[in-house]
């Protein structure tokens, strides 16, 4: 026996008291649904929430499934060690093979999108220059995406911050920046009137972050998109060499399997962020004709270098992020930018901390006086996602070629921290080293090595790993994120950046999500 669940199911009345109309593990009644549908969108983040509005309003019929739970803006606790269970991949431990990187995710109704930092910018032009001379992506020109992303900024209330936003941390580092001669600016953030908790990464309660819970997926669903959570696609099926619809499985809180689905479509949007989504398509072999999918893995990784202050700080004080670095940000100046970053206490404990016992108390004891910077550097597309048996493998190390880079990018944050009036500055590195003055700075950056688990580093932005390109031998979808290989299959998350764009990535995701929605027929 099979059912199609409706929006009328009984579950109205709870949706009404959580605000979004999605269909849980517990609404389940039937083992077994089968659904067809216009299109059928694996994800519910950045690339998904966006496909499903644009195609639901142009009245196709849509579908979305989210492998990760339901949970309502006002079940948001504020707090990170639980926020880390409830919204995040793994539970916010999935890390590189080697364990020093560490790969978050949100996946949860919304995606990362749940729980980022908000932080806006547009695609740098020089990388869209890249794309089109080095991947034949001669129409993602600046001219081009500018309509999209004034769209999706004006859809997100994308607004600079204004100085009542800027926290305490970053009046220091602008301070310092200014002292510097450094070019320094507001950050762009998608919020509305934002309530200066400092709570981004745990989901924001007051729905103020303009994030797809509360933005793309309603207006999908008011539409008449259906939004399945709980729901993981385990297969892509196809039917005469087209993209044909889904296997899922629909599993309860506690593990059990609630139901198995299929819904048939003839149109398919992978959009379950750039490491599950070549997993899904190499479980399902399909559209590797280049063997590109799951390869071309970056990663933005980051280091979080806090600095003790002699006055409090209290970095958990006022908006997460307020300002940003961007002087280095030109290739030939370094090609990274730094953004001061406010920080809870778990997340001071994720960063740097000289040691263990003692001294790692000592260090927390002085949390309020701690401020901090996060690097994000243009690294090359050099890792590997991939199956090891059942389980996932993400091979990443950072390349020799981008150690300099990550080098440079430390000194100057260092430098940075002690303009602003820092007294110490916390190095991330295995070997608990404390920068005190300008004359330290080399000496310790310079005798890094660039060997796994030296560094300790944080992605919160992987991309890359099923790239567009015009040329299908080394590529997996053209700039219509259509697969190369299988009509009807397409891919819009940020599995399709070819390259790393040094900024964070969510506006350069909807954009294009948009665009590609746009162009489907
Ligand atoms: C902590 C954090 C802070 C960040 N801060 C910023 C920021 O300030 N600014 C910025 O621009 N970017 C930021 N980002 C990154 C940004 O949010 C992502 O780049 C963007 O959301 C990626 O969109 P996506 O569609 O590729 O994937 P996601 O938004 O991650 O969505 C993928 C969804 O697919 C689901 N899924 C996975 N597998 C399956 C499956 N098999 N079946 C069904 N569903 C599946 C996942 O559960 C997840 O919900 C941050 C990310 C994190 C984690």
């Amino acid at each position: 026996m099979s059912e199609t669940i409706t929006a009328t199911t009984a579950s109205s009345a709870k949706w009404q008291a959580t605000g979004l109309a999605v269909h849980q593990a517990s609404d389940v009644t039937d083992k077994n649904i089968e659904i067809q549908a216009d299109v059928v969108i694996v994800g519910s983040g950045a690339g998904g929430a966006v496909s499903a509005y644009e195609l639901a309003r142009r009245g196709f019929k849509v579908v979305v499934l989210e492998a990760g739970a339901y949970v309502p803006s006002k079940d948001f606790t504020e707090r990170f060690s639980e926020s880390l269970g409830t919204l995040y991949q793994d539970h916010g431990a999935q890390t590189n093979s080697s364990g020093d990187l560490l790969v978050l995710q949100g996946a949860c109704v919304g995606g990362s999108t749940v729980v980022n930092g908000c932080v806006c910018f547009r695609t740098p032009d020089f990388i869209l220059q890249d794309w089109q001379r080095d991947f034949g992506l001669s129409d993602l020109t600046t001219a081009e995406l500018t309509p999209y992303f004034e769209e999706v900024e004006k859809n997100l209330s994308v607004d600079d911050n204004g100085e009542h936003e800027i926290p305490n941390h970053s009046r220091l580092i602008r301070a310092g920046a200014n002292r510097l001669g450094w070019s320094v600016k507001p950050l762009k953030r998608n919020i509305r009137q934002c309530g200066l908790t400092g709570h981004c990464l745990s989901g924001c309660k007051t729905e103020r972050k303009q994030s797809m819970l509360v933005t793309y997926l309603p207006w999908a669903a008011a539409h008449g998109a259906q939004i399945y959570a709980d729901t993981r696609v385990d297969k892509i099926l196809t039917e005469n060499g087209k993209a044909s619809g889904v296997n899922a499985t629909v599993t309860h809180r506690d593990g059990t399997v609630a139901a198995r689905m299929t819904v048939t479509a003839p149109r398919v949007v992978v959009a379950a962020g750039a490491v599950q989504t070549p997993l899904l398509m190499l479980k399902s072999a399909l559209g590797n004709r280049s063997g590109q999918v799951g390869k071309n893995f970056a990663c933005h990784p980051s280091l979080y270098v806090p600095a003790r202050y002699p006055e409090p700080v209290y970095p958990w004080r006022g908006a997460l992020l307020g300002v940003y670095v961007d002087e280095f940000m030109p290739l030939d100046k370094g090609g990274f930018i730094l953004e001061d970053g406010g920080s809870g206490l778990v997340e001071l404990t994720m960063g740097a901390e000289p040691g263990t016992g003692k001294p790692f108390m000592a260090y927390m004891e002085k949390a309020k006086y701690l401020g901090g910077l996060v690097t994000l550097i243009h690294d090359h597309n050099v890792g590997t996602v991939e199956w090891d048996g059942e389980r996932k493998k993400i091979d990443y190390q950072l390349s020799d070629m981008d150690f300099p880079s990550m080098q440079r990018a430390l000194k100057a944050a260092a430098r940075l921290h002690l303009a602003s009036g820092a007294e110490e500055v916390y190095v991330p590195a295995s070997d608990h080293r404390v920068i005190r003055s300008e004359a330290d700075i080399d000496t310790m950056v310079d005798s890094l090595e660039n060997q796994p688990q030296h560094l300790r580093m944080v992605s919160y932005h992987p991309q890359g790993t099923c790239r567009m390109g015009v040329d299908p031998d080394n590529s997996v979808v053209g700039s219509d994120g259509q697969s190369h290989d299988v009509p009807g299959l397409y891919v819009a998350d940020a599995s399709v950046l070819p390259t790393s764009i040094i900024v964070n990535p969510q506006i350069t995701v909807y954009a294009l999500a948009t665009r590609i929605a746009r162009q489907m027929s």
